[in-house]
C-alpha cells in the first residue's frame, strides 16, 4: 500500500477531452491553462483529440502540463488505415498515451491483448502509458470485480520487466461510473478496489507504489477531494468536469487540498 502521507508523494490530475475540441476551442483552453501559475503541487496532463494535439502541446511546451494521446496503434508504421503510431504522437509533442479506455474496449474492439501490445510500443518509444481498467455493472453484481481488475492489470503488464512495469500508469474507472449515465462510485468502494489493484501493481513492479494509480468516473468538484484522500489513489482522471479550462484548474485545486488520508 502506498503511503499517502509520504512527503513529496506525486498526485496527478488529468483530463481526456474525448471527442471534443475544435481548433479554436482547443487553443483557447490550452492558453488558459498555460497561464495557470500555481498547480498546488499536482502533476497536470491533458489528452486532446489527435487533430489538435500538436497545437495544444506547442502552447503548453513551457508549462508543467503534459500532453497525451487518447489511443495509438502498436506498430511503428505500415498499412493500418486510420491509425496513429507512437512515433507520430511523440513528434506531435505527446509524452503520454491513454490505452484501453472502456469506450474503446466496448465500441472499437480493444482487448487486454491489444492493450498489452500498445503498452510495449509506448514504452519502446518513450511514452508513458496510462492504462484504463474497470469492471462493468454485471461483473460487479456477479462478484467478480477483483478478478476482472487483476486480469486487466496482469495482461496489460504481461512480458514487461519489473522496471518497465513501474513506468506504467493505471486509471481505475468502473464502467458504470463513467459518462452522462454514470453513477459516482462511493469512495469506500473505490478504496477497496484500489487496494486490490495496488497489490497487483506492486507484485509486478520493482518498488512498492511505483506505478501511479488514478481514479476516474464522474469525478467533479464535490467528490474530487474524498477520492484524492484515498490511500491507494495517486491521481484523478477526469472527463466532463474538466472540459473547460476553469473547471480543470478548479478540480486540480480541489484535489490538491491537504490532508490526504486513507479510507
Ligand atoms: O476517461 C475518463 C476521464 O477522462 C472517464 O471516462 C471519465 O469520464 P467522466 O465520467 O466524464 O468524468
Amino acid at each position: 500500500m502506498s503511503d499517502p502521507s509520504a512527503p513529496g508523494r506525486p498526485f496527478w490530475v488529468g483530463t481526456s477531452w474525448k471527442m471534443n475540441g475544435l481548433p479554436d476551442d482547443a487553443r483557447s483552453y490550452a492558453e488558459r491553462i498555460a497561464a495557470v501559475d500555481d498547480w498546488h503541487g499536482v502533476l497536470p496532463f491533458v489528452m486532446p483529440p489527435f487533430t489538435v494535439l500538436a497545437d495544444v502541446a506547442r502552447l503548453l511546451r513551457d508549462s508543467p502540463v503534459q500532453v497525451g494521446g487518447q489511443n495509438m496503434h502498436w506498430d511503428e508504421s505500415g498499412s493500418w488505415t486510420g491509425e496513429i503510431s507512437a512515433p507520430m504522437l511523440r513528434q506531435c509533442g505527446a509524452t503520454m498515451v491513454e490505452l484501453g479506455h472502456s469506450e474503446r474496449r466496448r465500441h472499437f474492439g480493444e482487448t487486454d491483448e491489444t492493450v498489452n501490445q500498445k503498452v510495449h510500443a509506448a514504452l519502446r518509444h518513450g511514452l508513458t502509458p496510462l492504462v484504463c481498467i474497470g469492471e462493468t455493472q454485471a461483473e460487479r453484481d456477479g462478484g467478480v470485480s477483483d478478478l476482472v481488475l487483476a486480469r486487466q492489470v496482469r495482461l496489460a503488464l504481461h512480458g514487461l520487466t519489473a522496471a518497465q512495469a513501474g513506468r506504467v500508469m493505471f486509471a481505475y474507472e468502473p464502467v458504470w461510473a463513467i459518462g452522462e449515465a454514470g453513477r459516482p462510485a462511493p469512495p469506500a468502494l473505490v478504496a477497496q478496489a484500489a487496494a486490490g489493484i495496488r497489490q497487483e501493481l506492486d507484485r509486478a513492479a520493482d518498488a512498492p507504489g511505483a506505478s501511479p494509480l488514478l481514479y476516474g468516473g464522474s469525478v467533479n468538484l464535490e467528490n474530487a477531494a474524498p477520492y484524492a484522500a484515498l490511500a491507494d489513489i495517486d491521481g484523478l482522471f477526469v472527463g466532463r468536469a474538466a472540459w473547460t479550462a476553469e473547471g480543470y484548474a478548479a478540480l486540480a485545486r480541489a484535489a490538491a487540498r491537504p490532508p490526504r488520508r486513507g479510507p
